[in-house]
C-alpha cells in the first residue's frame, strides 16, 4: 500500500545558501527538492557533493530548474540553446536528478509558431532522453507567446515525444483565465511534474505577483484542492512540490519557513476531493477537527508594571480574583464565563502580553492529534503532583493554545480566594481575542490556527492607521464560539514606533453595552467628539444614541445587512494589553475594523496625557 504522494519544496522558497535549504527542508520532514539554478551557482559544494549531501538528508533531487527561452527561436538561436542545454544535462548527471524544467519563453526573439515550439522542443527531448533525462515544459503567465496551460499542453501533445511533458504550475494556471478543470483532460502519463503554490488575488503585473506574493498553499485565495483533483484524475503520482517566491519568507528562518510550506501541504492533502480511479494513491487524511464551544480562559504574562494595572482595570470591569494556584504564582479572575489567568511565571517571547489561551473542544484528544500532525509544537507543561492535565500547542507568534474539554476541570487547581464573584457587569463570555503578529509570521498564524483549530476565514482588511497601514484577517469556528482577529502592519515599522506597537486585547461580549457601561468602574477609553459628529453624519443615527454613545466612549458599526456593532475599550494596560466590550446586534459577524484607527489614536494619546 502506498503511503501517499511525495511531498517536495523547491530551493527557493526559503532563505539562506543551498546548506540551509537542504537541512532546513530534511527537518521539515521532506522527500525531495527542486534545485533553483541560482542555488547551485552559489554554491560551494560540486554537484556531486550535493548529491551526496541530499542523500545523506534523506532528500531526492526531483527537478532542476529554469531552463530559460528555449523553443520557438532561429536556427542559430536554438544551435546555441541546445548547447547549453547539454552542459545543463551533465549536471544533471552529476546531480542524479532526471527532470528538467523548461519555462516558455519569454525573449522578445521567439516567435509565435506552435509548430516550431513543438519541433524545437521534440529535439531538445531527443537530447535529454539520449543521456535518460527528460524535459517538463511549464507555461509561464508572462510568457511571450505561451503563457497559459492549455496551450503549452497543446505544444507537448503536437511534440509528442515521451521525454516531453507538462510541468503544472498552480500559480501560472489560477492567476490566468483558462480553467483548470480541464487540466483533468491531459493525457495520462503527460504530467511530469506539479508545482504547489497559493496567492492572494492581486491586480497588479502578473510577473510581479508570482515573483513577490506567492503564499503556501491555504495562505492565500487559490482553489488548489480543486487543481489537485484534476491534476491527480490523470494519474500524475510524481511529487506535490512547493514552489514560492516571497519576499518575506526569503529573509525568514528556512527551518520555520519549510515547517510552515509542510503544515500547508498536509493541510491541502487533505482538503482534495477524492479522485475517482485513484485509489491507488491514497490521501493522507488529518484527524477531523472537532467542534469547538468556546473561549475558555485567556493567560496573561504580567510583570510588575501590567500586574497591578491589569488587576484593577479587571475589578472595575466586575471580576473578582477568585482563585489562586496551589503552587505558581498565577491567579484566576473571573466573571460569568469570562476567564481571566494572570501569571507572573511565565514570559511571552513576542511584543504582545497574551502568553497563552484556553478554548473548549467536544474533543480535545482528537484536537492534539490533529494538531501534531499540522507539525504544532507541543507545548511542555509543567505541572505538579496532583494538578490537572492541560494540554497545549505553541502558535507561531509563541502564544500557547491549550485545549479543555467540555468537563475538564481545569481550575481545580485554583485554591478559592474567598472573594465571592460580585455582581459583575453583564460580561457573558469572551467575545475574541485580538492576536496582533509579528510581521514576519502572519500567513503563518493565519494557516496554523485555521488548519490547526478547524477555524475559517470571516473578515479581511486592510486600512490605514495612525502608525501604519494595517492588515486583519479574522478567523472563527461555524457557530462563532471562538473567534480570533489576527493582525499585522503591512511593512516592517520605521524607527520610532516600537513604542506604539498595536497591543494585543481580550474583547468580552454584553448584551447590553449601554447597561455594562454604567456598570463598570474601569477607566474607559475617551474617544474624540469628532468621531462622534462623524458616525452621526456616516450612518444617519438619532441624536439621543449618538449622545448615549458619546457619553459612555461606545464606537459603533454597521454592517451592509443591519447588523450592528456597539464597542468600547480600555486604555492600554501595561504597556501591553486593553480590554474591549462588545455587544453584537442583528447577525454583526465582523470586528469595528473601521474604528481601530480611532482607537489607536486615542490610546496614544491617553497614554501622552495620562499620569
Ligand atoms: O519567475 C520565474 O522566472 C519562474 C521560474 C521558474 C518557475 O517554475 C516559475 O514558476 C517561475
Ligand atoms: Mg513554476
Amino acid at each position: 500500500m502506498r503511503r501517499g504522494p511525495r511531498r517536495s519544496i523547491a530551493t527557493v522558497c526559503v532563505s539562506g545558501t543551498l546548506d540551509d535549504k537542504l537541512s532546513a527542508a530534511a527537518a521539515a520532514g521532506f522527500d525531495g527538492i527542486e534545485l533553483f539554478e541560482n542555488d547551485l551557482v552559489v554554491s560551494h559544494r560540486s554537484p556531486a557533493e550535493i548529491r551526496s549531501r541530499a542523500a545523506e538528508l534523506g532528500l531526492t533531487i526531483d527537478l532542476y530548474q529554469p531552463f530559460r527561452d528555449f523553443e520557438a527561436v532561429p536556427p542559430e538561436r536554438l544551435r546555441a540553446n541546445l548547447a547549453r542545454a547539454e552542459q545543463k544535462f551533465a549536471v544533471m548527471a552529476a546531480l542524479g536528478v532526471d527532470t528538467m524544467l523548461v519555462c516558455s519563453n519569454v525573449s522578445p526573439e521567439a516567435v509565435d509558431d506552435d509548430d516550431l515550439a513543438a519541433e524545437q522542443l521534440a529535439l531538445l527531448a531527443d537530447r535529454a532522453a539520449a543521456h535518460g533525462l527528460r524535459i517538463a515544459y511549464e507555461a509561464l503567465a508572462w510568457g511571450r507567446h505561451v503563457s497559459t496551460w492549455d496551450r503549452s499542453w497543446r505544444i507537448v501533445r503536437r511534440a509528442g515525444h515521451p521525454a516531453l511533458g507538462l510541468c503544472i504550475d498552480s500559480f501560472h494556471v489560477l492567476s490566468r483565465e483558462v480553467p483548470a478543470a480541464g487540466i483533468a483532460d491531459v493525457t495520462p502519463g503527460k504530467i511530469f511534474f506539479l508545482q504547489l503554490a497559493d496567492a492572494p488575488y492581486l491586480r497588479m503585473d502578473v510577473l510581479q505577483w508570482s515573483r513577490h506574493h506567492r503564499l503556501f498553499p491555504g495562505q492565500g485565495a487559490f482553489d488548489l484542492p480543486e487543481l489537485m483533483r484534476a491534476v491527480l484524475a490523470t494519474g500524475y503520482d510524481g511529487p506535490l512540490s512547493l514552489e514560492v517566491f516571497n519576499d518575506v519568507f526569503r529573509q525568514s528562518d528556512p527551518r520555520r519557513t519549510a515547517v510552515d510550506g509542510m503544515r500547508s501541504l498536509v493541510a491541502l492533502e487533505h482538503r482534495i476531493p477524492p479522485v475517482p480511479g485513484r485509489e491507488d494513491l491514497p490521501l493522507r487524511r488529518l484527524p477531523a477537527a472537532p467542534r469547538l464551544r468556546r473561549h475558555a480562559f485567556t493567560e496573561f504574562s504580567v510583570d510588575g508594571r501590567s500586574g497591578p494595572q491589569l488587576r484593577a482595570a479587571l475589578r472595575g470591569l466586575g471580576f473578582a480574583h477568585t482563585g489562586q494556584h496551589r503552587t505558581k504564582p498565577v491567579e484566576l479572575w473571573r466573571q460569568v464565563a469570562c476567564e481571566i489567568v494572570l501569571n507572573s511565571a511565565v514570559t511571552h517571547p513576542g511584543p504582545s502580553a497574551i502568553s497563552g489561551f484556553a478554548v473548549v473542544s467536544t474533543d480535545p484528544g482528537s484536537s492534539l492529534r490533529r494538531a501534531a500532525a499540522l507539525l504544532a509544537a507541543a507545548h511542555p507543561n509543567e505541572r505538579g503532583a496532583g494538578e490537572a492535565e492541560l494540554a497545549a500547542v505553541t502558535a507561531p507568534d509563541g502564544t500557547n493554545v491549550f485545549l479543555t474539554g467540555p468537563d475538564d476541570d481545569w481550575n481545580a487547581d485554583f485554591l478559592d480566594t474567598g472573594e465571592a464573584p460580585g455582581p459583575g457587569a453583564g460580561l457573558r463570555g469572551t467575545d475574541h481575542l485580538g492576536l496582533t503578529q509579528p510581521f514576519d509570521h502572519f500567513d503563518e498564524a493565519g494557516l496554523f490556527y485555521r488548519t490547526v483549530l478547524g477555524l475559517a476565514d470571516v473578515a479581511a482588511e486592510e486600512y490605514a492607521a495612525p502608525f501604519g497601514m494595517m492588515r486583519s484577517r479574522a478567523v472563527a469556528d461555524s457557530a462563532r464560539g471562538v473567534r480570533l482577529a489576527l493582525t499585522v502592519a503591512l511593512l516592517r515599522r520605521g524607527t520610532w514606533a516600537p513604542a506604539v506597537v498595536d497591543p494585543q486585547h481580550v474583547a468580552f461580549g454584553t448584551d447590553d453595552i449601554v447597561a455594562t457601561a454604567a456598570a463598570i468602574g474601569a477607566p474607559v477609553l475617551p474617544v474624540p467628539a469628532n468621531y462622534y459628529a462623524d458616525l452621526a453624519a456616516r450612518f444617519g443615527l438619532p441624536d439621543d444614541l449618538v449622545a448615549t454613545l458619546r457619553r459612555y466612549g461606545i464606537l459603533y458599526d454597521r454592517d451592509p445587512a443591519g447588523g450592528e456593532l456597539l464597542h468600547l475599550y480600555t486604555p492600554v494596560l501595561g504597556g501591553r494589553v486593553f480590554f474591549e466590550i462588545v455587544e453584537r446586534r442583528g447577525g454583526y459577524d465582523r470586528f469595528g475594523e473601521a474604528n481601530a484607527p480611532v482607537r489607536m489614536a486615542a490610546q496614544r494619546h491617553h497614554r501622552l496625557t495620562a499620569d
